[in-house]
């Protein structure tokens, strides 16, 4: 992946949750109008949304500049137990007082994934205000990404058409996972001033090696991003236990 990405070590995952918690409450704090998070889903970031939707955070952040988006979604309902909209959900948005507008999640109730996939790229080039995305002036000013234990990032799979996708900004991915997978695509994703990779778990150890070896089978080799790229991983998936 390119720019080289700065790696961060914590003690576990508690630790990892923390520190990405207090870095995003930062970048919001610091964004002097409004600020578009790009968040990612499964497991790991769950514990960061939930110290964002807290008492200590949460209360104390500008979440009238907040626009939160996703960089992936499971083709399921938006309360089902895995869609990724939910799991943040649950953990921070019906916490604190964002605008409804202003999460602007992947519309599953479309009739199928790919009508998804299309109407989440008309949101993002509605809020980008263009339909072309300019290395200068970056979509997103933070996308969280999570690493599966197959390499997968955001829904893009090792040896999936999507990866080859560089003209749509959304895409649908099926028949990989039971479910349908709507995926932002490499331009989009790469279209951030800051891209954070969560890494947490011993099952993560040999996946994380992998990428940081820059193995050109895994979607991670191919991001080349317009921002930075750190990877924050605990130390467990680091091998350092
Ligand atoms: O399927 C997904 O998995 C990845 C990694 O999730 P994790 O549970 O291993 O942290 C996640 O980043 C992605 O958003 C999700 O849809």
């Amino acid at each position: 992946m390119t720019p080289e990405p700065i790696v961060d070590i914590a003690d576990d995952a508690g630790d990892l949750a923390d520190r990405v918690a207090i870095w995003l409450a930062t970048r919001i704090a610091v964004a002097p109008a409004r600020v578009a998070l790009n968040l990612s889903g499964g497991s790991t970031p769950k514990r960061v949304y939930e110290l964002l939707g807290g008492e200590d955070l949460g209360r104390r952040l500008d979440w009238g500049k907040v626009h939160l988006f996703w960089g992936d979604e499971r083709f399921v309902p938006k309360d089902h137990e895995d869609s990724n909209f939910h799991m943040a959900w649950e953990a921070m948005i019906r916490h604190v007082p964002i605008p409804a507008a202003q999460v602007h999640r992947i519309p599953t109730e479309a009739g199928s994934p790919e009508k998804a996939a299309a109407l989440y790229s008309e949101t993002l080039q509605s809020f980008y205000g263009a339909r072309t995305l300019d290395p200068q002036r970056p979509l997103f000013d933070v996308t969280l990404l999570g690493l599966g234990a197959d390499g997968h990032t955001a829904s893009l799979f090792p040896g999936t058409a999507a990866l080859n996708e560089r003209k749509a900004w959304a895409t649908s991915i099926i028949g990989v996972k039971p479910e349908p997978r709507i995926s932002l695509t490499y331009p989009v994703l790469e279209s951030s001033a800051a891209i954070l990779f969560l890494v947490s778990g011993a099952e993560k150890r040999d996946i994380l090696a992998r990428v940081l070896a820059n193995d050109p089978s895994l979607p991670t080799s191919r991001m080349a991003a317009h921002g930075t790229i750190r990877i924050i991983a605990d130390r467990a998936a680091a091998g350092e236990t």
